[in-house]
Parts: C-alpha cells; sequence; structure tokens
C-alpha cells in the first residue's frame, strides 16, 4: 500500500509538533493520559516503521530484478553488435577435405564442387584435419582458416562439443594462480582420482570462474580440457534462453548425458547468470523459463558423482546476480577470481600474441604494457592483430613499434568508450 508524500508530511508534521502543550490544547490535563497517548503514538510509529521496512526490502527486490533485466538487455546489444559485425565479413568458402599430402597442403571439394589443392594456415592443429572434415576457405587465396566444428548429435546444435583443445596453459598470459586452482579442483580430480581417494576428500563439483569480459576465462577452461585430454562441451547461457525457447531444460539434460557418455569431460556454461539470476517470486513466462532451466541444472548437478570423469567449469561476469542456490555446497564450491592483467601479465599477453609475427627489433613490450593498462587480455590480442594488419596494409616484412603505437590508441579509444557508456561496476 503505498502514501502520497503529501500525507506523509502531514503525519510527520503530526509527530513532531507533539508536546504537553498541543495535548493540552485538544483538552486533556492528565499526566496519565498524556503517557498513554505517547505509548500509542510510539506503537503507531513503530508499526509505520516496519511497514516502511517492508516497502525498502520491496524496491531493493525491485532493483535487482531490474538490474538482472538490464543486464539481459545489454547482454543482447553485445550480441547483436557482433552479429552486425560477423555479417559484415566477407563469407568463406566451405569444403570437404579429400587428401592431406602434406603438413602445408591439403586437397578440397569445395560446396560448390570443383577439387583445389590449397594451403592451411599456420595457426590450425594439423590433427584436426583429416579426410572428411568440413573446413572454411579464404574466399580469395582459398586458403584453409577454419575447422568447422562437428556435433556428435545434430540435435544437440545448441553445445559446442570438442574433442581436442589447442590451447595451452603456456597460452595464457598472468592467471598462475588461477591456472593452479584449476589445476587442484579439475585437471587432478580427472587425471589423479586415486590421490582423492587416498587421502579421503571429495574434489569439488564446479568451479566458477567470474571476472570481466576478456580475461581469459574461457581460455582457462579450455586448456584444462586440453591437459586431461577431456571432451569440452561448451554451452552459453544467454543462447540456451534466447534460441532454444521452452527447450533450455532438455538441452541441459542432453549436455549431461552427452558428457557422460564422452566422458571424461568438462562441461562449460559461459554466462552462467543468464540462466542463474537471481529473480522476483512473481516471474512472468520468459522468467519461468529461465527458473525451469536453472532448476534442471541444479539437479544435474545434485545427481552426479563428485569423484566421477565429469567436471564443471562455469564462467561469469556479474557474480553478484546469481542465485545464491547455485553457490551451495555440492553444486559451484570453488568460485575464482580471474582478474584484468596487471602490467607483467599485460607484458606476457603481448609476447604471447606476437609469438608467431614477425616483429621487428624495435618493440618495447614494456612501454606497450604501460600503456595499455586498463585493457583486457581480448583488447591485448586485437591490438597485436591490428597491428599485424597495419603492417600488411603498409606491406611491410615485420611490425614495427610505430604500428603497435598506432593500433594501441585505435583498440584503447573503443575501449574507453565502451567503459564510459556503462555505470560503474557493470560490465558486458
Ligand atoms: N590471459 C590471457 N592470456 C592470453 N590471451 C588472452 C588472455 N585473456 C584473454 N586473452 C585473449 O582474449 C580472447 C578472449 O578470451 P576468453 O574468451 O578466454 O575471455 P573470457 O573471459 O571467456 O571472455 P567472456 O567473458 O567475454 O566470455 C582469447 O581468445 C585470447 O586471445
Amino acid at each position: 500500500m503505498s502514501e502520497t508524500s503529501d500525507e506523509f508530511e502531514h503525519r510527520r508534521y503530526d509527530f513532531t509538533s507533539v508536546n504537553k502543550a498541543d495535548y493540552d490544547y485538544v483538552g486533556s490535563d492528565s499526566e496519565e493520559d498524556f503517557s498513554k497517548y505517547l505509548l500509542d503514538r510510539m506503537r503507531q510509529l513503530e508499526s509505520r516503521n516496519n511497514l516502511l521496512k517492508e516497502q525498502c526490502d520491496q524496491i531493493e527486490s525491485e532493483k535487482r530484478f531490474v538490474e538482472s533485466q538490464k543486464l539481459k538487455y545489454e547482454r543482447e546489444v553485445r550480441r547483436l553488435q557482433a552479429e552486425i559485425d560477423r555479417l559484415k565479413t566477407v563469407p568463406l568458402v566451405v569444403a570437404t577435405i579429400m587428401d592431406v599430402i602434406s603438413e602445408e597442403k591439403v586437397l578440397v571439394r569445395s560446396s560448390t564442387g570443383p577439387q583445389f589443392m590449397v594451403n592451411v594456415s599456420q595457426y590450425l592443429n594439423e590433427d584436426s584435419l583429416v579426410p572428411g572434415v568440413k573446413v572454411a576457405l579464404n574466399q580469395q587465396t582459398l586458403a584453409i582458416v577454419e575447422v568447422i566444428p562437428t556435433t556428435e548429435d545434430p540435435d544437440v546444435s545448441a553445445m559446442e562439443v570438442l574433442e581436442s583443445q589447442d590451447v595451452n596453459y603456456e597460452d595464457i598470459g598472468g592467471l598462475e594462480p588461477q591456472i593452479q586452482e584449476l589445476i587442484e579442483s579439475v585437471e587432478l580430480p580427472l587425471t589423479k582420482p586415486e590421490s582423492f581417494e587416498r587421502i579421503g576428500i571429495t574434489p569439488p563439483k564446479g568451479v566458477l570462474l567470474y571476472g570481466e569480459p576478456g580475461t581469459g576465462k574461457t581460455m582457462l577452461a579450455k586448456a584444462v580440457a586440453h591437459r586431461t585430454d577431456a571432451t569440452f562441451i561448451r554451452v552459453v547461457g544467454s543462447e540456451l534462453i534466447q534460441k532454444y525457447i521452452g527447450d533450455g531444460a532438455k538441452l541441459v539434460r542432453e549436455m549431461f548425458d552427452m558428457a557422460r557418455k564422452k566422458s571424461p569431460s568438462i562441461v562449460f556454461i559461459d554466462e552462467l547468470d543468464a540462466i542463474a539470476s537471481r529473480r522476483l517470486n512473481d516471474t512472468n513466462g520468459a522468467d519461468r523459463e529461465v527458473q525451469r532451466t536453472l532448476m534442471q541444472l541444479l539437479a544435474e548437478m545434485d545427481g552426479f558423482d563428485n569423484r566421477g570423469d565429469i567436471r564443471i567449469i562455469a564462467a561469469t561476469n556479474r557474480l553478484d546476480v546469481l542465485d545464491p542456490a547455485i553457490l551451495r555446497p555440492g553444486r559451484f564450491d570453488r568460485i575464482v577470481n580471474v582478474p584484468m592483467p596487471d602490467a607483467e601479465a599485460r607484458e606476457n599477453i603481448f609476447r604471447i600474441h606476437t609469438r608467431f609475427m614477425s616483429v621487428a627489433d624495435d618493440i618495447d613490450y614494456k612501454k606497450l604494457a604501460k600503456l595499455t593498462e586498463s585493457a583486457s587480455g581480448a583488447d591485448l590480442n586485437a591490438i597485436a592483430m591490428e597491428a599485424g594488419m597495419l603492417a600488411v596494409r603498409f606491406d611491410k616484412d615485420s611490425v614495427s613499434m610505430a604500428e603497435f603505437l598506432e593500433s594501441v590508441q585505435k583498440v584503447m579509444s573503443k575501449t574507453e568508450n565502451k567503459k564510459e557508456v556503462l555505470p560503474e561496476g557493470m560490465f558486458i
């Protein structure tokens, strides 16, 4: 029940104006009656105070709901932006590998019919290039630039299922404590379960990685999958909700079935907040759908054995909006912060992303790290790529510091702009 501000002002005035003289004015003279009057007044104010507390709780809870809605729309904007960027890129030609002639030369049949002998990008894992695999070719040079992942079950297309990974711990700059944490809570339970049995402790079922976008959370999960030779099953929370309306819970069930079938496996749930945000009781249809998906996830997590060979890693940018149920013991009982890189980590990340580039001797990595204080790992990768593109544009033999400085300016101004439009503490 709400009260207008005029009514409230009036009550306030009522209270502050109570004194003996006023009471005399209303016609009584007894001290006892005056005390009784004050007692009544105090009770009234207490009950009003309780009412206001309830209203405050209600507003708090509405605020949380609005925050999670805001997050949802921001994610939608980001998704649409990525979609626009994707639509602007030049299309790739799809082809199937017919024969592997050498490490660099492969015979393919394009989807339009003709066969070509093509080159292979050095960044591709050569083990994944086998006859029958679908690949994407650059439209002009016809070089293989991407291996198209195949999912075991075409119905389960919401998930990315990768049998082998090419990310190593060495590819990750900084994050040593986080890597150590994942070794203990995910790698060792898969590779040395007997050590845990001997000591008599049960490893955590799930590990939750949280931190700003582009700080390497997905890389960490992929690197653990690589080290353990586990199947990597990735699902994105927001896609589960937006693309598979009505099927979110079913997909969660299928994902765990797939994880059991292909074990050892690592289930990676990206953007966990999209399915596990705290919400109000009177939810609408869409929110009930999210709730069902979350319930299924909790049921699956509760239903499997800690000592088994399935591990769950989830990632979120917003730890604060998560439903506390998800963080209860036996679910995500390890929470790992993945921070933005410090100067040393930034220097390392630059070195990692320029490893295979032809760079000039004048590159001052320390200076680059200093100039990119608010950059994430993904921004640093973008800077290195952009510098490489500049060198190609100017037909240079190697990338020099001048290209790096120009690309730092370009990428950092974009990053700063993005941060300016977001309120404090909110990252998408
Ligand atoms: N610590 C790092 N070391 C090396 N490269 C990094 C690091 N962090 C991010 N990157 C680069 O940024 C890219 C994106 O990183 P990743 O997808 O792991 O971030 P994320 O934290 O999962 O982001 P999001 O929250 O947006 O999903 C990586 O492919 C990599 O090129």
